[in-house]
């Protein structure tokens, strides 16, 4: 697992933005793994830049996100597919047929969650998935105690996850108990994968990911057995780093 330290949230947005710009430039039909969250909507921002700039052509990509909420359709506001037409698909040219969220509102959520395996299986595997953290060390919803041979599943979500995410929410009551998610598996299997780590809110949680062992109790500790993660990570979030002495991990 490689750490880059870089300033703040645009230069870690920027540098994020340049991988994925560089991986559509080299392989025009590449399967971008994408996610949802505060975290990336800088990404997102420069990608729909660079687009308005270069052109850069999506024409031939395709999008897997990692996760949706149960029981809100894809047209609900707080659903993760608005979130995705908000902040990126209405922008670039993508085509809407390549763009896949899973499906909140499925009647199904587990059967639902097993094609959506088949659907990536079928798209030959995700080139660069990108990744934010949960304060409880999530990655997708997969929450501590996950298994790691866990595939796209549905999960109850904590009482902290649902706190963090109520800000989107009107109140607490609306936001769902249920998601479905991309499993460790399934996110370890993608070509690549690239963690943004930004802001004090998430400076405990990187120490303790850099510092600890692979364990299911922390989920984003088992990136440590991908061969190819780059976590790009701003100074806000690199703090407890810092004050623990595991600068070591970090490159600038
Ligand atoms: O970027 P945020 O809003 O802190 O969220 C962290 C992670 O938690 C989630 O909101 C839940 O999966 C992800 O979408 C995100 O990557």
């Amino acid at each position: 697992m490689k750490v880059i330290a870089v300033r703040d949230y645009k230069e870690m947005s920027q540098t994020a933005a340049k991988t994925i710009i560089r991986l559509v430039k080299e392989k025009p039909d590449a399967v971008l793994g994408l996610a949802t969250g505060g975290t990336v909507i800088g990404v997102y921002d420069e990608l729909i830049s660079d687009y308005a700039r270069n052109e850069t052509d999506y024409g031939h990509a395709h999008s897997v996100n990692l996760d949706e909420y149960v029981g809100l359709s894809s047209d609900h506001p707080q659903s993760y597919h608005s979130y995705m037409n908000e902040h990126l698909f209405q922008h670039i040219n993508l085509p809407p047929e390549h763009c896949h969220v899973p499906q909140g509102d499925a009647e199904d959520p587990a059967q639902e969650a097993k094609q959506y395996d088949q659907l990536i299986a079928e798209l030959d595997g995700v080139d660069l998935q990108l990744l934010g953290i949960g304060r409880n060390g999530h990655i997708g919803f997969n929450e501590p105690g996950t298994s790691f041979s866990s595939h796209t599943h549905l999960v109850e979500l904590t009482a902290s996850t649902r706190e963090a995410n109520a800000r989107y929410f009107t109140s607490m009551n609306e936001v769902p108990t249920h998601a479905i998610t991309m499993g460790i598996a399934s996110i370890l299997k993608s070509k690549r994968i690239v963690l943004l780590v930004s802001g004090e809110a998430k400076a405990a949680i990187l120490a303790e990911v850099l510092q600890s062992d692979v364990t299911t109790s922390i989920p984003a500790t088992v990136l440590k057995m991908h061969p190819d993660v780059t976590v790009i990570a701003d100074q806000d979030a690199l703090q407890v780093v810092r004050q623990k002495g595991l600068m070591e991990y970090v490159h600038d």
